[in-house]
């Protein structure tokens, strides 16, 4: 069995150590973790008794087969140049931000296969989409072993580079920003009528939980679903007039935004890959 590495163990390492574990195709003492503030690497610790925390990158990389990097973008950088000339050849680097394309990595490393593997906080419940670019390192076995990995807590998606800004808005970026929708739902509704907050957020949520099963047991596509609560005459389309009216051009806007933010990451990146000393 893989014994699986990680560096960084913040929100999104954190994450996908716990969603591993649960999917049950990862014992916990496979998982060797370490984390630049330990204090982070022991807490996962005391919640899954038998993974390993080591004191310092070096050491998750000796006892590890296939290492996740799970850092911020800009620490990502620094981080596989400082392991770079450990590794064996064998071992496989699997990075999870979207600005550092894989060819990119496998530049700084020198024989290693490369794998970047974009979660997605839904993952916690084995489900959702995560995005996958495997890179010309990669035998197809090697590819299938990762996948089935990546199956285990997710339904992976492989993307062409060229749209990996718009699919991680999506995939990674879209449930905060589904969040964001339903809060301004419910703040609506407790303004403009009698609910109260906790009322109107325990029926959102419920809605939500029933939204995503009727697509997950494929009742309906989203236009379908729509039509079909959608009463000729009726509420729903009165409601969706003033939505059509006020989201305008605003996913868009999002969308252009998101995007210029991805050109300043990238050129972060470019300029730490091109500066050979750090
Ligand atoms: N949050 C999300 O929903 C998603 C995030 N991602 C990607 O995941 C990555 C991490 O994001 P997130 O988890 O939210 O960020 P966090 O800041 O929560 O986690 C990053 C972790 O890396 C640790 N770290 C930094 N440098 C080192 C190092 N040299 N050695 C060991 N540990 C180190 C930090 O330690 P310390 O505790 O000292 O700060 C921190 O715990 C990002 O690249 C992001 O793009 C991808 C998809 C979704
Ligand atoms: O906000 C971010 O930068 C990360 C990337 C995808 C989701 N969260």
């Amino acid at each position: 069995m893989k014994k699986l590495g990680f560096i960084g163990t913040g929100s999104m390492g954190g994450l996908i150590i716990e969603a591993f574990i649960k999917g049950g195709q990862i014992k916990a003492e496979h998982i060797h973790m370490t984390n630049r503030t330990l204090e982070k690497a022991k807490q996962l610790q005391l919640r899954h008794k038998k993974t390993v925390v080591h004191h310092d990158i070096y050491s998750v990389i000796n006892h590890a087969d296939w290492i996740f990097i799970c850092t911020k973008p800009m620490e990502m950088v620094h981080v596989l140049k400082d392991i770079s000339n450990l590794l064996r050849p064998d071992q496989v680097v699997i990075t999870i931000t979207s600005p550092l394309q894989v060819e990119e990595s496998e530049q700084i490393l020198n024989k290693q296969a490369v794998v970047r593997f974009i979660p997605s906080i839904v993952n916690l419940s084995l489900e959702g989409p995560s995005l996958i670019t495997y890179s010309n390192r990669c035998s197809s076995d090697l590819r299938d072993e990762l996948t089935s990995l990546f199956s285990s807590i997710s339904n992976p998606v492989t993307i062409d580079p060229s749209i990996t800004r718009v699919a991680s808005d999506i995939a990674s970026c879209g449930p905060a920003f589904i969040s964001f929708l339903i809060e301004r739902m419910i703040k609506g509704a407790v303004d403009e009528t009698k609910i109260d907050e906790k009322t109107a957020t325990i029926i959102a949520e419920s809605m939500l939980i029933g939204f995503g099963e009727l697509l997950k047991q494929k009742h309906f596509d989203l236009a379908t679903l729509r039509k079909r609560v959608t009463v000729p005459g009726g509420v729903t389309g009165v409601g969706l007039k003033v939505l059509q009216n006020e989201t305008g051009w605003m996913f868009h806007e999002l969308f252009r935004e998101t995007e210029k933010k991805y050109v300043e990451d990238r050129q972060g990146i470019s300029k730490q890959l091109n500066n050979k000393g750090s």
